[in-house]
């Protein structure tokens, strides 16, 4: 069924497991990670970032929003395991609304690069109409290193406990992304993979809510390896670690963002086909390969966060 992420993350929370949230910018990506969720009895949630929505809509995100809507929902109606779809990294007010407005399950406000107060302010305000109409909202506080969205942030700015506190009880929130050391994309680390995870405990025992890690992929070496073969330049990428990420569910994440994970699997499967199908052009064969490759990397993942078996 087509549910509101908080009933998803509320259960996880509850039960100290984490969902897997899987970016999405066509059906094949979507295709393959519900075979993963049917395959792994595994919540799924689905998420879109702005770019996606304009991508799909072809320049007109509300298009956009009602086509990954009606997707998300032709699959959720059909199946047993309960599926939400999410807005990712919301900063137009405009994408926002319209994703509320074609009926996202949940939208993400993210006004982290702003002064705490505006940060505020602006998430009250996403707050008040989501709930109104029955879209639970994310927020994230600290800044993710690497380039987030459009806003290169050189360092990132970690969670800060006290302030995670005052800004939930101050927007009410549903859930919160406390940045812990992570960033987006392929090139996470420079040297030794760490995050704060003492400021993760102690966001989780001063908010006890559902917890958001961005920045989650773990770059697949064996992903790697094959995309390499077939003339992919993944030199230098380095993701979070399994025994790390699994460490951040025991502390209370329970909405993992995977992104880089997906698309790293299905460029390998689809340079891998291509190299050793020169006369394939019927494209529902040339992406098996990429599609199969993404559901291994999503049913991998449902198993080691611990949501296999809980739809
Ligand atoms: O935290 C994450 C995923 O992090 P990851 O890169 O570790 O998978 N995310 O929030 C996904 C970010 C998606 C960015 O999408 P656009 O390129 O369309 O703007
Ligand atoms: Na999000
Ligand atoms: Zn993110």
């Amino acid at each position: 069924p087509y549910v509101n992420t908080k009933d998803i993350l509320e259960k996880a929370n509850k039960e100290y497991y984490a969902v897997a949230a899987f970016n999405i910018n066509n059906l094949e990506f979507l295709q393959a990670i519900v075979e993963g969720g049917i395959e792994k009895k595994s919540p799924l949630i689905i998420e879109t970032s702005e770019g996606a929505m304009k991508y799909a809509g072809m320049g007109d995100p509300l298009r956009g929003a009602s086509l990954f809507v009606k997707m998300v929902r032709e699959f959720a109606d059909s199946l047993d395991i309960p599926i939400a779809l999410h807005l990712d990294h919301g900063k137009n007010f405009k994408y926002i609304i319209s994703a509320i407005k074609a009926g996202y399950s949940s939208v993400m406000i993210d006004a982290s690069d702003k002064p705490l107060e505006e940060n505020i302010k602006t998430t009250k305000d996403i707050v008040r109409i989501a709930h109104a109409a029955g879209v639970s909202v994310e927020a994230e506080l600290g800044k993710l290193a690497g380039i987030e969205d459009n806003v290169a942030s050189a360092e990132s700015v970690l969670v800060n406990p006290d302030e995670a506190k005052y800004f939930v009880e101050e927007t009410q929130v549903d859930f919160l992304a406390p940045a812990i050391g992570t960033s987006h994309g392929a090139f996470k680390f420079k040297g030794e993979a760490k995050l704060d995870f003492d400021r993760l405990k102690k966001v989780k025992e001063l908010t006890k809510m559902p917890l958001v890690l961005h920045g989650a992929s773990s770059v697949v070496q064996e992903m790697v390896e094959i995309a390499e073969n077939y003339g992919a330049d993944f030199g230098g990428s380095k993701g979070v670690p399994s025994d790390i990420l699994k460490e951040t569910v025991r502390l209370g994440i329970n909405k993992v963002n995977t992104d880089t994970d997906l698309r790293m699997a299905f460029v390998a499967g689809l340079r891998e086909f291509l190299q050793n199908n020169p006369k394939e052009f019927d494209p529902r064969k040339y992406m098996e390969t990429a599609k199969t490759y993404v559901k291994k990397v999503v049913s991998d993942r449902l198993e080691l966060l611990g949501s296999a078996n809980k739809a």
